[in-house]
């Protein structure tokens, strides 16, 4: 057989390497042709216009492709093949509830415990003891114990306000380490790190690696950049080396953190994690990965939306003279032992500044959408309508629901700061029909089993920072010119917020009515 190949080569013109290609397509093709016919009752198929086209649009717009997809495709669900495989992508809303109604048939865990087990490099028995199986004498798994505690520590309650302190705290050491009279930064590499900063120091508690060694939080930003390419593992020293590098380092500082018995003074989340691992008989190194995963989902939608949100006000003068306006009802100036403070109370944002919340909400919409994802387990038949079959995917793009004009309006593609203001009370028939529909299309969070448990800590953070950031500061373009919101980069692979392309250098002023006065959040309250 070897030598007919050479032979071929040898007696052809033809470059190997066309040989080699026209091979690779027919077997794709084969592939192609291979793919089980689609059940009457299974959802339409939508074909490419060109040969493999569905692919090409993956690898071309990675985790946008299917939003832009179903933006041409206007059926509620649809078929595509992918790799061999089906794919469903749902865009009606009624739909996609009946699939987070379902997460037995419809698994969010299964991508996490590959994606898990390709990262913290985590086979065979251990994978299925650490993430999916009952453990040891029928106990319940890992993954399932540590579902419960993440959720449970953050609803609210004291251990979550008690998160909400402790960002607090350290948010306003950095507030007031700006120079009053000026302080010249990258306006979002500085709210990463600040954000970051506090993020942590709610986690991991004021004793964290981050303290010690501030360099980590690039080295975090980078692992969190690579991680696509680092659960593909195709030589991730080299096609992903900074974030290989940077988890290497936070690997080591985090047991470093642990070995210390810093993890003490660290919130109840973190303390019911490590309980929970050393039950499930986990090494502290695995400890001390797993908590650098969980910073990763705390920090990776909740930092860019802080930015956008902070910047989505300061381009609109109007705006942000209004939101000043508003805070001034939850702001109070104290004066303990000669010393001024101006605290700001976050818990009654809700209540008091409608105007912020509403834009925190418009902000959700029109930044966060995810392409939610689920595996099918079994043979499911959805709305007495369609048969989804086992072991095919899912996808959801919210993309489509967050944007569709048929119940945003026809306003829905730009950002209306003012859209979430409408009171319930106040509503027509007609508004009050709207709203429900607009409740359903909205997913900024996922939901189901899998909603986002950081969403109250998320929007703890976003509104604290932004708060005080447009409270208590004048913040203008270095170079004079007008505020502008700078382009956000293309949505990473399961990421719900785009991160911004680029970097605006700014001037952080305390304002002259604040100079001589700390700024402090008030503490202590449910
Ligand atoms: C605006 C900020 C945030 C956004 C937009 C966001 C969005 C999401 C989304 C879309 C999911 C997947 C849900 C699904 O598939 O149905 C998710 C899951 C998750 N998020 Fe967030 N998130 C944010 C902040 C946070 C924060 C601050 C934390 C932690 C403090 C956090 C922790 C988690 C965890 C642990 C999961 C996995 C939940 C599970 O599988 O049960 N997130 N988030």
């Amino acid at each position: 057989m070897t030598s007919a190949i050479t032979d071929f080569f040898r007696d052809t013109e033809v470059s190997p390497l066309i040989v080699l290609s026209i091979a690779t397509g027919l077997v794709l093709l084969c592939w192609q042709f291979a793919f089980t016919g689609l059940d009457p009752r299974e959802p339409p198929e939508v074909k490419a216009s060109i040969p493999f086209g569905h692919h090409l649009g993956m690898l071309w717009y990675k985790a946008e492709y299917v939003t832009i997809l179903s933006r041409k495709v206007k059926l509620p669900i649809y078929t595509i093949r992918i790799l061999g495989s089906r794919m469903y992508i749902i865009r009606s809303p009624e739909l996609i509830q009946k699939i987070f109604a379902n997460p037995k048939a419809f698994t969010f865990d299964t991508f996490a415990s590959t994606a898990v087990g390709r990262l913290l490099n985590i086979s065979g028995p251990d994978m299925k003891i650490l993430l999916q199986e009952p453990g040891p004498e029928n106990r319940p798994s890992y993954s399932y114990d540590n579902h419960n505690i993440t959720h449970a520590t953050l609803t609210p309650s004291t251990a979550l306000s008690q998160l909400n302190d402790s960002f607090q705290t350290r948010l306003a050491k950095s507030f007031n380490a700006i120079d009053p009279a000026g302080t010249v930064v990258y306006l979002h590499q500085w709210s990463r790190d600040v954000v970051t900063h506090a993020a942590c120091a709610a986690i991991l508690g004021p004793d964290n690696p981050y303290e010690d060694d501030p360099s980590l939080i690039k080295a975090l930003w980078d692992f969190e950049t690579d991680l696509v390419l680092l659960i593909l593992r195709i030589l991730p020293s080299v096609t992903a080396s900074k974030g290989y590098q940077g988890r290497a380092r936070l690997t080591s500082a985090y047991l470093k953190y642990h070995n210390a018995g810093l993890w003490k003074q660290g919130s109840a989340l973190l303390q019911g994690r490590r309980n929970i691992g050393k039950n499930h008989g986990f090494t502290d190194t695995q400890i001390a990965e797993w908590d650098l995963l969980f910073t990763i989902a705390a920090v990776t939608n909740a930092i860019p939306i802080s930015f956008w949100m902070l910047s989505y006000i300061l381009a609109d003068h109007e705006l942000a003279s209004s939101v000043r306006e508003e805070l001034k009802s939850i702001v109070r100036i104290k004066v303990v032992d000669g010393v001024s403070t101006c605290e700001i109370d976050p818990v009654l944002i809700r209540g008091h500044c409608p105007l912020l919340v509403s834009i925190w909400e418009e902000l959700l919409r029109f930044t966060s959408q995810p392409t939610l994802g689920r595996y099918v387990t079994s043979d499911t038949i959805i709305n007495n309508e369609y048969l989804l079959k086992a072991g095919s995917v899912v996808q959801i793009p919210t993309g489509i629901t967050h944007s569709d004009s048929s119940f945003w309006g026809s306003d829905a593609s730009i950002l209306n700061p003012r859209r979430f203001l409408k009171k319930d009370e106040k509503l027509s028939k007609e508004d009050r029909e709207e709203k429900k529909l607009q409740s359903r299309a909205f997913t900024p969070f996922g939901g189901g089993k899998n909603l986002c448990p950081g969403r109250h800590a998320a929007a703890n953070e976003t509104l604290s920072f932004v708060s005080m950031m447009i409270y208590a500061f004048s913040i203008e373009n270095k170079d004079g010119t007008q505020f502008k919101v700078i382009e956000a980069a293309p949505r990473a692979f399961g990421a719900s917020v785009p991160k911004a392309e680029k970097d605006v250098e700014v001037v952080i002023k305390l304002r002259e009515e604040l100079r001589g006065v700390k700024l402090a959040f008030a503490t202590g309250r449910e």
